[in-house]
């Protein structure tokens, strides 16, 4: 047996552990234990070191990822830990340099190593690239590459940012949503796709819904063990009353179901679901869904916790390095101004650590460190509310002050 295996085999036996979480009392960075796909060993010696690919791509991308790394770095050292980072190029950047959105070195160097930390690609100058060339599909291209199938998004709302939502604080006080995305299938990579004419002789652009049994059967079983951790809700999202792949996928999540029946399933049609996000987010514990369901609703439900810059996310395969990034992309409108809330990225390396290396307690150093520096007032413009004590800082500055809360955590013996 691999070291992977004993990994899973671990988690497994963590997941088959019966839901300790009261509902909506305790945050997702310590209630849910999804799978681990790290080919790391579980830590076991003082010193242990890893090798983190960073992608810090364009826009506010390379703004993000320096402080998440400088936080990482530090958050390790206090537990004995050392990284080799290797910085490679993917999107936009990578087409400038090397002509392709994602050369091969940077997969193979992403594969070899023991998690993946991307900020985010994109803008305006290749916009107009064909697909092939597109900063997006060297992102697609990586995530297909590792196999990490399960993202994981969570929308989990701090107490000290529920002004920061433009929705009413008793709406949003409380969410803790975990959003389990389907990310290596669907319409972003289903077949046939392209450019044609149809029978009217009309030019048209065509792509294709479609989902394997053993697509969502997987995705199916990781939701159904978020859920059974968190609050042992699952509300699996689609457009069954249209789709067939949606028909598809509401038939394997019921047959999957039977193997959790302590886990309340429910199904929700997308339109109401995003009208439901609104409305009542608090209704929601853990929402499995499609692609590109998952891609609009996560971006949907950033805005219950303040902003998009506060959202991290896991993605996850059964084996290989795991791909951690924020939700949000490279922000081209206030990229290179030090305006980029870097909190999402910086969120990101504490499910890297948690999640990709099962390094839970430098994790906690970090989401700890958010925390007392939004305790501390301080705040990017992005989730500034003005006429209060908060400081409006940038995107450097909140970082240092990440930075001194990892410390000062430690000598005030918090972690
Ligand atoms: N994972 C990714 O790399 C990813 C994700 C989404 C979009 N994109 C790409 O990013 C580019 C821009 O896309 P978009 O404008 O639709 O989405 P976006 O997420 O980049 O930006 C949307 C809005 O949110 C703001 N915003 C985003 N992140 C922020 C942060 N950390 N702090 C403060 N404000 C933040 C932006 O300023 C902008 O007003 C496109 O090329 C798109 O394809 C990449
Ligand atoms: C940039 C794009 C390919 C990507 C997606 O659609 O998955 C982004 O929107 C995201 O949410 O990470
Ligand atoms: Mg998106």
């Amino acid at each position: 047996m691999g070291r992977y295996n004993l990994r899973m085999a671990a988690s497994l036996q963590l997941l088959n552990v019966k839901a300790v979480k009261p509902f909506h009392t305790v945050s997702w960075r310590r209630s849910t234990p999804p799978l681990r796909c790290s080919v790391a060993p579980p830590p076991s010696t003082s010193h242990r070191s890893y090798t983190i690919t960073l992608l810090p791509g364009d826009g506010i991308g390379p703004e993000v990822v320096s402080v998440a790394k400088d936080v990482l770095t530090l958050a390790g050292s206090l537990e004995g830990i050392k990284y080799d980072f290797k910085e490679m190029l993917i999107g936009g950047a990578a087409l400038d340099t090397a002509g392709v959105p994602l050369p091969d070195e940077t997969l193979s160097v992403a594969k070899e190593s023991d998690a993946v930390l991307l900020g985010a690609i994109g803008g305006y100058k290749w916009d107009q690239n064909e697909k092939r060339l597109k900063p997006e599909t060297g992102l697609l291209q990586l995530r297909q590459g590792l196999t990490v199938f399960a993202n994981l998004r969570p929308a989990t709302v701090f107490p000290q940012l529920v002004d920061a939502s433009p929705l009413k604080k008793e709406i949003v006080e409380g969410v803790d949503i975990m959003v389990v995305r389907e990310l290596t299938g669907g319409i972003y990579f289903g077949f046939p796709r392209g450019y044609g004419v149809n029978q009217h002789g009309e030019r048209i652009g065509y792509n294709t819904e479609v989902y394997s049994a053993l697509e969502v059967d997987r995705i199916a079983e990781v939701a159904f063990k978020i859920a059974q951790k968190r609050g042992g809700k699952l509300c699996s999202v689609d457009k069954a009353n249209v789709l067939e792949a949606s028909m598809f996928w509401r038939k394997r999540v019921l047959e999957k179901a039977k193997e959790y029946p302590d886990v309340e399933l429910s199904h929700m049609y997308v339109d109401n679901a995003s009208m439901q996000l609104i409305r009542y987010p608090k209704q929601f514990d853990t929402i499995v869904t499609n692609n590109i369901f998952g891609d609009i609703l996560s971006d949907e439900a950033s805005m219950i916790t303040g902003s998009i810059g506060m959202l991290p996310s896991a993605s996850l395969g059964n084996s290989g390095p795991g791909l951690f990034e924020p939700i949000h992309g490279s922000a081209p409108d206030i990229a290179g101004q030090d305006k980029a809330n870097p909190c999402a990225t910086v969120l990101s390396a504490a499910m890297l650590l948690r999640y990709g290396l099962g390094e839970d307690k430098a994790a906690e150093r970090i989401d700890k460190a958010v925390e007392d520096t939004l305790n501390r007032g301080f705040r990017t413009a992005d989730i500034y509310s003005t006429g209060t004590n908060q400081k409006l800082v940038g995107c450097k500055q909140l970082g240092e002050e990440i930075l001194k809360s990892v410390e000062s955590n430690v000598l005030a013996g918090a972690v």
